[in-house]
């Protein structure tokens, strides 16, 4: 088996024209696994998961993917290579409907649908509430179910890695659950999930290992289970607020 991570990152540094939001961030991870990466809001996680899929310009040797630079590619490009992301808020297609929505990532998959893990059918047994409202127009869906379509649409490109950013925001916790349960099943294919999370007592038990960030920075990383909560208190808020 390769060393080489599905991607990494190497002193990534970003952010919007003259305002820097990113300071030489290192991460990596690896086929089939979950990596978390908490920190307050403005912290710095959507501008880093925008920087590693294309929309946020970086050098190319920033961000590597299976080993081949890839920093700057155009992210319709990393959708091809094998990255897909489920934005904040989702960004589904209002006026068309959920298959309409699933279509447009068929067409534009790093596979065929069928020669990838991922089909429709799948995704319905997954969601079997989409199953039910696939002719619907996606804004009579609840907030819940709209998040449903926008991870099966990432999916539905046939990913490697799956970029997540805050896919449990303003959702029922029961809604977060059943979300949530489904991302084993999503790693058992072997596609590896970045996930950008708010609510840190989930996102350590989702995932295998995290970072946490803080103003643009790495401050911590380890093995989910293994970081205390002190230790996360004070990564995530500054060591002077660390709990006593
Ligand atoms: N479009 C933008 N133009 C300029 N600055 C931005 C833009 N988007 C974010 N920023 C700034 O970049 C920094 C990092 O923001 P970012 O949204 O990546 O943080 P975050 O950790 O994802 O927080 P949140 O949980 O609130 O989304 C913040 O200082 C933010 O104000």
């Amino acid at each position: 088996m390769s060393d080489t991570p599905i991607l990494s990152t190497h002193g990534l540094t970003g952010g919007y024209g003259d305002f820097q939001a990113l300071f030489g961030i290192d991460m990596h991870i690896d086929a089939g696994e979950v990596v978390a990466l908490i920190g307050a809001n403005g912290a710095g996680k959507s501008t880093f998961l925008k920087s590693i899929f294309g929309l946020l310009p970086v050098d190319r040797d920033m961000v590597k993917f299976e080993g081949n630079p890839v920093g700057g590619t155009p992210a319709h490009m990393m959708v091809r290579r094998g990255i897909a992301m489920v934005p904040e808020g989702r960004r589904l297609f209002v006026g068309m409907t959920v298959e309409e929505n699933l279509r447009i990532a068929i067409d534009n998959a790093r596979l065929p649908e069928g020669e990838g893990p991922w089909t429709r059918e799948h995704l319905f047994d997954l969601f079997p509430i989409l199953r039910e409202k696939r002719r619907q127009p996606i804004e009579d869906l609840s907030g819940g179910q709209q998040q449903m379509v926008a991870i099966s649409r990432a999916l539905l490109c046939q990913p490697k890695v799956l970029l997540c950013d805050e896919i449990s925001l303003g959702l029922a916790p029961k809604v977060i659950r059943e979300i949530y349960e489904i991302l084993p099943e999503i790693s058992a294919f072997g596609t590896a999930i970045v996930l950008v999370e708010q609510d840190v007592g989930l996102a350590r038990e989702a995932s295998n290992r995290l970072y946490c960030m803080l103003e643009g920075r790495i401050t911590l990383t380890g093995v989910s289970q293994d970081i205390s909560r002190d230790a996360i208190a004070a990564a995530y808020f500054g060591a002077s607020h660390a709990v006593a």
